[in-house]
């Protein structure tokens, strides 16, 4: 079987010029696979590297060094070096990225926040706001305000509507950034389900998240960036 991504020899590196080129080698010589059907769950302490290891995975940091391959369309996709199309392309279909915030669009409401998505992928409106309809339900978003923009939710209720954007269309492979941080016990348990869920359609999850009972509940496999880092000293 072909992973859903495969990562050899990743290195990432800060220099910070505003500060006398001060150079912080913060991952190094990284390896994994990463299957259909399950998640891969960052490990390690503060500074560790986790953040920056999944922003390098979703293209939004370049590697200093290594390879990060996607199965994308059947076919293999180098992330390192690929052209802006390319990666953008891959994050249409393939390649999810769940982030602690929403990213807030003023004036469009919640309920097309979430739809948006599936309606990207070309399922029809009135399938795609039913699915929004459920999945808002299921994360106990009121129903008074799917009308209005997510931009004065709460916190809680702004992280919910991420997770029902982020859950409504399958992803081949989903990188999640503390998916259930600032929810309460009974919405955590939701974003456990719908992750099952994720991975019994066959997607393949990379996941950091601070909490044991999620990290317990989710993890299939450990990738620990603090031993990582003393391996290679
Ligand atoms: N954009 C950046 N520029 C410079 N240094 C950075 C940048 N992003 C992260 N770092 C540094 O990289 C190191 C790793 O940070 P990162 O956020 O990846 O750690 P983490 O393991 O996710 O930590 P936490 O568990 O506290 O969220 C830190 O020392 C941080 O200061």
């Amino acid at each position: 079987m072909i992973p859903a991504m495969q990562v050899r020899g990743l290195s990432k590196r800060f220099v910070l010029h505003q500060q006398q080129g001060a150079v912080l080698d913060v991952l190094s010589d990284i390896a994994f696979d990463v299957m259909a059907g399950e998640c891969l769950v960052l490990h390690g302490q503060s500074g560790a590297g986790k953040s920056t290891l999944l922003r390098t995975l979703y293209g939004n940091y370049l590697p200093a060094d290594g390879s990060i391959r996607v199965l994308h369309d059947g076919g293999i996709v180098e992330m390192v070096g690929a052209q802006p199309r390319q990666t953008l392309a891959l994050r249409r279909n393939t390649l999810g990225y769940v982030s602690q915030f929403l990213r807030v669009i003023p004036r469009v409401a919640c309920l097309d926040v979430v739809m948006e998505p599936a309606l990207l992928r070309g399922v029809p409106a009135e399938f795609a706001r039913a699915k929004a309809a459920a999945l808002l339900r299921r994360l106990a978003i009121p129903q008074r305000l799917w009308g209005l923009s997510p931009s004065t939710f709460s916190g809680g209720e702004q992280q919910r509507v991420n997770i029902a954007r982020s859950f409504i269309a399958p992803w081949p492979l989903l990188l999640l950034d503390e998916p259930t941080a600032s929810l309460d016990d009974i919405n955590r348990d939701v974003v456990l389900e719908l992750v099952a869920e994720a991975k019994a359609g066959g997607s393949a999850l990379i996941a950091i998240s601070h909490d044991e009972k999620t990290r317990s509940a989710i993890g299939d496999r450990y990738l620990d960036l603090t031993a990582q880092e003393a391996l290679h000293d």
